[in-house]
């Protein structure tokens, strides 16, 4: 019997790490050891073992944008411009989202993003308290803020206040180290000054983490500039946004000054190539210069309704060759640096207490079959992962000392395949009923 989504003493044997053989043991959560030939040591204490078979041992990937519930829009609107996009079709639909959506949504998400190699997740969205309950059962780690839009008035800011504290309080009632909770205001452009202010100092005194868009657009930049004769890097410094608890997303459009200020700050820039190249608005975000800077670089995928899916094997090959392209230098974000930037990164920047293979880390890993097609030949894994891979080449997925996947099974799969798609069903249904009434 296999000890789904529950702490449990596991020794796994025969993984590749580094290119050479290894055991690791696992207990209480951690990585406890990790070397060749330890498996006689730990044999007696494991209370489960997996035969690794070769396969190749990796951090858990950490996705540091998403929108997990918008899995239930996927599809539902692609090859439009970012405001159009938001405004038409996006926001509409979004009007008649309720609780169990956000809940079979977030469900459907962690499935995807477990069954390709993901651990932990930065959310942003709507109805938290129930993405949290979808988080919980699918044993993740996810950090979940409350989409903050004040929309520069005092009313709307007062009931978005009272949404974010709610939500910071029912994550602390769950008690579970596994769920963090962050302010989110969603973006300079639907935020006021004194929305963000709030945001910062809130973080602040719950030593929380803040969750924004920054430099989607050169719209973005162009109205920002006009309406505060600063950038948006040094607008939301100016209320207190940018802490080393503070991951930005996006990020494309960054000049060297904002780049300087986010490495000042320690705040880490998540990059989502695939929904910048697909909304068209972003270019590819200031790699060098951020990384020049300190500033950590991480991974996301963004919401499934501007990606459209939650892989971040794909999104690291997109971020690799986007880089390469757009600055004509091949030798710019290697194979291991992908990875680390979507994993060691992101998990720092979300304080998982996971991201490395070493003993005392949180046992976040997962396990890529070495008899995958996009592993033959076996010269160099981790270039097949980010070059040849997709997630489907994850076998086994174990977070916090749980195993979530293990052969590319996880309990429950169909049931939440068919809540989903009924949720979806029903969410798209009131949007047209909607319309109708409205012609
Ligand atoms: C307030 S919760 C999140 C909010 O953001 C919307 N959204 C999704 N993708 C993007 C994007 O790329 N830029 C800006 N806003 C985005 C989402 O639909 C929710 O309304
Ligand atoms: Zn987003």
């Amino acid at each position: 019997m296999i000890p789904y989504n529950k702490r449990t003493s596991i020794l796994i044997k025969g993984a590749t790490h580094n290119c050479r053989k290894t055991d690791i043991f696992i207990d209480d959560g951690k990585i406890q050891a990790v070397g060749e030939g330890i498996r006689s040591e730990f044999k007696s204490s494991a209370d489960f073992e997996i035969d690794a078979g070769g396969d190749v041992l990796l951090p858990g990937l950490v996705n540091t944008h998403t929108h997990a519930a918008m899995s239930l829009l996927r599809g539902y609107a692609d090859d439009m411009i970012l405001f159009e996009w938001l405004s038409q079709k996006i926001w509409p639909l979004e009007a008649h989202l309720n609780g169990d959506d956000v809940y079979w949504g977030t469900r459907l998400a962690c499935l995807e993003m477990i069954k390709s190699g993901t651990v932990a997740f930065n959310d942003m969205y709507f109805f938290m308290d129930r993405a949290a309950d979808a988080v919980e059962e699918a044993g993740m780690r996810a950090c979940l803020s409350h989409g903050f839009i004040d929309l520069f008035t005092e009313e709307k800011r007062e009931a978005e206040i009272k949404a974010t504290i709610n939500l910071h309080n029912h994550i602390k009632s769950r008690n579970n180290p596994k769920l963090t909770f962050a302010t989110g205001p969603h973006a300079l452009y639907t935020v006021s000054p004194e929305g963000l202010t709030w945001c910062a100092e809130y973080a602040t005194e719950n030593d929380a983490g803040i969750h924004i868009h920054l430099s989607e657009t050169q719209q973005e930049v162009d109205d920002c500039v006009k309406n505060n004769g600063i950038t948006p890097a040094a607008h939301l410094d100016k209320y207190g946004i940018l802490t080393e608890r503070t991951v930005a997303a996006h990020c494309c459009y960054l000049d060297d000054s904002e780049c300087e200020l986010l490495g000042k700050r320690k705040t880490a820039a998540s990059h989502n190539p695939a929904s910048n190249m697909k909304l068209a608005g972003g270019r590819a975000i200031p790699y060098s210069a951020l990384k020049n800077a300190g500033a950590p670089v991480c991974l996301g995928t963004d919401g499934c309704a501007s990606n459209n899916n939650l892989d971040l094997f794909e999104e690291m090959k997109i971020a690799a060759l986007l880089q390469k392209f757009t600055t004509g230098d091949p030798t710019i974000l290697p194979a291991a640096e992908a990875i680390d930037i979507a994993s060691r990164t992101g998990a720092e920047a979300l304080r998982t207490g996971g991201g490395t293979i070493a003993p005392g880390f949180a046992a976040d890993i997962i396990l890529v079959d070495r008899n995958a097609i996009c592993q033959a030949p076996f010269h160099n894994p981790i270039s097949n992962i980010v070059y040849a891979c997709g997630g489907n080449a994850v076998r086994s997925v174990i977070c916090d000392g749980a195993i979530l996947m293990h052969d590319r099974e996880i309990p429950g799969e169909d049931a939440i395949l068919a809540g989903a798609e009924a949720a979806a069903t029903s969410l798209v249904a009131r949007r047209e009923e909607e319309i109708r009434n409205q012609s």
